[in-house]
Parts: structure tokens; C-alpha cells; sequence
């Protein structure tokens, strides 16, 4: 059976700006957006501490629990800084926010990070992890980079997501 609304997944490395877009295409479309970490943390799907990275540790087989049954229906912005362990079911596009080494440091000393998280999550980025995975883990069809480092490429990406949405309302003949 065809969604009434489709899923969509932001991903990308800490700091590419998937909160950002995902506020931003809210205010465009009538969509519901599951923050993976605040979620995490008020429905109690996390298994631990990380004490190096300070960062909480997913539950990831009780997150799926616990979403599975409100994301069948469609109509969710989905946000999280991995993409291999959602059910491939759940998404109907995908798209991986990318920036630039030096902008993504900047970001990430401001946001008050470790010398050790932001080498990491800089690391990420050069090796294009998040990427790679979302093409391993989904249909590479529905997978997209979006590059992100200035506010032009916010306004573009804002725009794509949004007319992407505005395109499966199209086609399926639903709306959104
Ligand atoms: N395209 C952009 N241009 C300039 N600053 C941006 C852009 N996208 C995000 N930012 C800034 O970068 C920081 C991290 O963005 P955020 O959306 O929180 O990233 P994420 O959710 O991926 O961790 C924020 O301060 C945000 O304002």
C-alpha cells in the first residue's frame, strides 16, 4: 500500500546542518520530524555513556521498537547522524547533508566539542562515512548529497527537499 505521505531521511556527520534544514522545510510542509537523539533520550533508547566522546550510546534495536509503528504511515522527517541500522522500508528518500573540512571544524569548535569528537567527526567527513553508508544501506536511487556550507546552499537545499516532496505529491496524486 502507497503512503499517504512519503518518509525522508536527513543524515550526514555532526554539524552538516540537518537540524537546520529539517526547521527550515518544516515551516514549508506539513511533515512530523523525529529527532533520533531527542527521541532517544525522553523514550529511554539509549544504553549507555560515551565517557570519551561524551555522548550518549543508541539503543538502536529499541528505537525501531518503539517508531516502527508511527513511521509505517509516512509523512516523517527523520534525523540522524547514521542511516544504517533504520529499517530500508522506512524511507522513501534519502539525503545525506555534506560540508567542507575547514567549515565543519569552525562548526564544531563553536558547538563546544572536544579536540577528540571534532577530529572524528572531521574524519567522518573526509572519508565520506555517512555517505558510503547510506549507499549501502538504501536503494542508491533514493540516496542524494547535499552540499552544505553557506547559506546559498541552505536555500538550494531547502528548495530540493521541498520540491522533492511537492514532486511524490505529484505523482502519487496526494497531498501533502
Ligand atoms: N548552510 C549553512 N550555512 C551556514 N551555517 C550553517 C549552515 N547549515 C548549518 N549551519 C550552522 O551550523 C551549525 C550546525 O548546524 P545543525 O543544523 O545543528 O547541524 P546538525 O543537525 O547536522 O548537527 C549551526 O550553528 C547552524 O546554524
Amino acid at each position: 500500500m502507497t503512503r499517504a505521505k512519503p518518509n525522508i531521511l536527513i543524515t550526514g556527520t555532526p554539524g552538516v546542518g540537518k537540524s537546520t534544514l529539517c526547521s527550515e522545510v518544516l515551516k514549508c510542509v506539513d511533515f512530523e520530524w523525529l529527532e533520533i537523539s531527542k527521541i532517544a533520550k525522553s523514550r529511554d533508547c539509549l544504553s549507555g555513556y560515551d565517557e570519551k566522546l561524551h555522548c550518549p550510546i543508541l539503543d538502536e534495536d529499541k528505537i525501531i521498537d518503539e517508531l516502527d509503528p508511527i513511521v509505517e504511515s509516512g509523512g516523517k522527517i527523520i534525523e540522524y547522524h547514521g542511516c544504517d541500522f533504520f529499517p530500508e522500508r522506512w524511507f522513501d528518500v534519502v539525503f545525506v547533508l555534506r560540508t567542507n573540512n575547514t567549515v565543519l571544524y569552525d562548526r564544531l569548535k563553536e558547538r563546544g566539542y572536544n579536540d577528540l569528537k571534532i577530529r572524528q567527526n572531521v574524519e567522518c567527513e573526509i572519508f565520506q562515512s555517512i555517505l558510503e553508508e547510506a549507499m549501502e544501506s538504501y536503494d542508491q536511487k533514493i540516496v542524494s548529497e547535499l552540499h552544505n556550507n553557506d547559506t546559498k546552499d541552505m536555500e538550494n537545499n531547502i528548495k530540493t527537499v521541498v520540491d522533492w516532496i511537492n514532486e511524490w505529491s505529484k505523482i502519487t496524486g496526494k497531498k501533502n
